[in-house]
């Protein structure tokens, strides 16, 4: 693999080379005060030039995207791979030099023929029909949670009792883990994103998930039920396959959708002009979610590696070069959204690029959106007073982490005020 793209490839004239700006770390902080925003230098670097050389923690030199075309078309590219044993990594703190490669059932660090295999038995589960028809089920966990929430009354923190449990419970019930097996599920869970986990208690969180995934494989195979681990089980997949489909599906959908209604919760306390169109409007939630998902962008980066050489946006990507994407930057690019940076629920955000695009986009963004569109308005219906119980620079940020949100969010509301039952 090649590592220094900004060495003057044999096409490029001394000329290009010498306009070739310095190459820069990639801009990870979120300033003081502005937790929804992306670094402001990476709207400087979109400015400047939307595809420029990077220089990774491992200290070797690759590409950052950061306009929402060149974002897009690299996500859309099968010229860029996927395969994390290609790849570097982008953030502080990862490994040195290649990742390893991905592990089974890990769909998002593998390529085509393998990745299509997989895909295609996958997708038929996830289709539009067959989320909606989870919405009732949505709707009466998050009645109970926030029914549970006004029993406790405040103040308490939203992400224990709200925000991560919500999505934890749906994809128990959509892999099928049984109601007396859900509580040791959900406390591995929990685990995996305490921020007080220290790196013992997550592996084995890990492990101990991983046993009871491989436990649920064996049980539907022998008895299957209404839901994907047993529909999955009459593919040809194996064990080994199915039992790293259903941990990765875990921590793909959990983490994502339990830190979108976190942070989006806190965006919208902060926006409260918003959150009160939100709670008026029921009609508002479907485009209110794609907005939110554009301005908050959790999954704020991705990576790839050129297979070959590649010409975009006047520059030459060499064969083997890293490329990373920065979906943050992408989702605030002017060109693409005006005013990006005002959270505007009546805004139309079709075209981010929160759920990522090409081969690899989010195949539970369905769910999400269920999840999303049912438990925002009615958290705000519920709680039309629901405010923060700290000043909003005590909510700890999950800052440099692959997915952005929040480790807390203590709330507070006025008892007197809640709607009752929805
Ligand atoms: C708001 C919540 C979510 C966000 C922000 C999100 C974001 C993403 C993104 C950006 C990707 C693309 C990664 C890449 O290009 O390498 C992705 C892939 C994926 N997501 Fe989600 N996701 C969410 C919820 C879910 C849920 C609920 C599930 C499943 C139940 C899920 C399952 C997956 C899977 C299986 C992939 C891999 C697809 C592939 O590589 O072909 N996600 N997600």
């Amino acid at each position: 693999m090649q590592h220094e793209p900004s060495a003057p490839a044999a096409e490029q004239t001394a000329q290009e080379a010498a306009a070739q700006p310095e190459p820069v770390p990639l801009p990870l902080t979120r300033a003081a005060g502005c937790p929804f925003d992306p670094p402001a230098e990476l709207a400087e670097l979109r400015e400047q030039q939307p595809l420029r050389p990077m220089r990774y923690p491992d200290g070797h030199v690759g590409w950052l995207a950061t306009g929402h075309s060149v974002v897009r078309a690299i996500a859309a590219d099968p010229r860029f791979s996927s395969r994390y044993e290609l790849l570097r990594y982008p953030l502080p703190g990862g490994p040195e030099g290649a990742l390893p490669p991905a592990t089974l059932g890990d769909l998002t660090g593998i390529d085509a023929p393998e990745h299509t295999r997989y895909r295609r038995l996958l997708a038929g589960k996830f289709t539009v029909r067959r989320m909606r028809q989870l919405t009732a089920r949505v709707e009466q966990i998050t009645a109970d949670h926030l029914d549970a929430m006004e029993r406790q009354g405040p103040a308490l923190d939203l992400v224990q009792a709200f925000a991560h449990p919500v999505p934890a419970l749906m994809i128990c019930e959509l892999l099928g883990v049984s109601p007396s097996d859900r509580a040791a599920f959900q406390a591995h869970t929990a685990m995996l994103s305490s921020p007080e986990a220290g790196p013992e208690e997550l592996m084995a969180a890990m492990t101990a998930l991983a046993e009871c995934v491989r436990e649920l494989v064996v049980a539907k195979r022998a008895h299957p039920t209404d839901d994907l681990l047993s529909d999955l089980t009459t593919s040809d997949l194996t064990d080994d396959e199915l039992a790293g489909i259903g941990s990765f599906l875990l921590a793909a959908g959990l983490d994502t959708t339990a830190n979108m209604l976190g942070l989006g919760t806190f965006a919208l306390l902060r926006n409260p002009e918003q959150a009160a169109a939100l709670r008026g409007d029921p009609g508002l939630a479907d485009q209110a979610v794609e907005e939110l998902m554009r301005y908050l962008s959790i999954a704020h980066t991705g990576v790839r590696a050129a297979l070959e050489d590649v010409e975009l946006d006047g520059q030459l990507i060499k064969a083997g070069d890293t490329v990373t994407v920065s979906v943050e930057a992408a989702n605030r690019d002017p060109l693409k959204f005006p005013d990006p940076d005002t959270l505007d629920l009546h805004r139309k955000a079709t075209g981010h690029l929160a759920f990522g695009h090409g081969a690899h986009q989010c195949l539970g963004q369905q769910l999400a959106r269920v999840e999303m569109r049912v438990a925002f308005p009615a958290l705000f219906r519920r709680f039309p007073t629901l405010r923060l119980a700290v000043p909003p620079e005590d909510v700890p940020l999950r800052d440099a982490m692959n997915i952005r949100g929040v480790h807390r969010l203590p709330v507070t509301w006025d008892t007197s005020d809640t709607w009752g039952k929805e």
